[in-house]
């Protein structure tokens, strides 16, 4: 089983300068290295070469269109060789619209994947009900079938064709929704486990709940979107987003020795690390924490 890692380098789907050097700064903290002694055969695929698209001039109040589409175009297409290549997939990001192209890309090879959408956040905004125009916070809009007469066409995104049901997500650690979200998720039905389920139910009832909907008879591949921000802030502080709150450390590693048990871990997605928003002590401990989860992802055994 080969692991091919990618680099998203990206930051234009929110307004913060930072998560382009996510990539990069989780492979200084030895991510692959770290991968790679689990006995995990590990290829660095490197970067998505970004290229910032002339005159990008919002449409209504989605900012970066055309540039945010372009990349995402270019990671959707390297997800989905890798997949048909028969690698797993781990994709550094870079901001959550990464989610776009790399579940999209995914969805091409293998239609039949489920979502964990594991976020403080919904991400499920379109372009007419965010509030902030960053599309970082629109991602599942774009993908999700049903949502499809709701989003206006936006400049770029010609080849983005939605590939998601709704009944095929499943969120994990929502503490920070925004009323147009809950409409969208209420009048869907999409299963959701905010931070309020976890702590009623436990993570290992979420997480068994979780998996259930969305894959019942435990065939399907998963896709999983991971925002770091899912995590609480005095974990993972070097974020654009935080909200307190969140995941423990213990609460993330069983939820990613979990999903790595299924052994139908497909593409991971690693969001929202931003080295730039914090002290350099914050930063070590965001990407430590973060290298920590993703080798549960990948077989690390706590018990050895
Ligand atoms: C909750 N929705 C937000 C945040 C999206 C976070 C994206 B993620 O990838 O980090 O999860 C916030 C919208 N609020 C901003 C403050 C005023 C009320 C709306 C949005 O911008 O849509
Ligand atoms: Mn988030
Ligand atoms: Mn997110
Ligand atoms: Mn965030």
């Amino acid at each position: 089983e080969t692991l091919g890692v990618i680099g998203f380098p990206f930051s234009k789907g929110q307004p913060r300068n930072g998560t382009e050097h996510g990539p990069n700064v989780l492979r200084e903290a030895g991510i692959i290295t770290s991968l790679q002694s689990l006995g995990v055969n590990v290829i660095d695929h490197g970067d998505i070469e970004i290229e910032v698209v002339p005159r990008d001039e919002p449409m209504k109040n989605v900012r970066n269109p055309r540039t945010v589409a372009a990349a995402n175009k270019k990671l959707s297409d390297a997800v989905a060789k890798l997949v048909k290549m028969n690698q797993s997939v781990l994709a550094l990001g870079g901001d959550h619209c990464m989610a776009i192209g790399s579940i999209h890309g995914h969805a091409q090879v293998e239609p039949n994947l489920v979502v964990v959408w594991v976020d403080a956040h919904a991400d499920v905004n379109t372009p007419l009900t965010s509030v902030s125009g960053n599309i970082h916070g629109m991602p599942l809009s774009f993908l999700l079938k049903e949502l499809e007469e709701f989003v206006p066409k936006v400049p770029g995104f010609e080849w983005c064709k939605p590939c998601l049901s709704v009944r095929d997500l499943v969120y994990i650690g929502l503490r920070d929704v925004d009323p147009a979200e809950r409409l969208i998720i209420e009048k869907f039905g999409i299963h959701a486990y905010s931070m309020q389920e976890v702590d009623k139910y436990g993570i290992k009832e979420v997480v068994e709940r979780a998996l259930n909907q969305v894959d019942p008879s435990g065939v399907r591949p998963i896709h999983v979107s991971f925002d770091v921000d899912a995590m609480d802030p005095t974990l993972t502080p070097a974020t654009g987003t935080p909200v307190s709150g969140g995941l423990s450390l213990r609460e993330s590693f069983y939820l990613a020795e979990e999903i790595s048990n299924t052994g139908r871990l497909s593409v991971l997605d690693i969001a929202e690390v931003n080295p730039l928003l914090s002290t350099e002590d914050k930063r070590k401990l965001t990407v430590i924490n973060t290298t920590d989860v993703s080798t549960k992802f990948y077989g690390y055994r706590r018990q050895g």
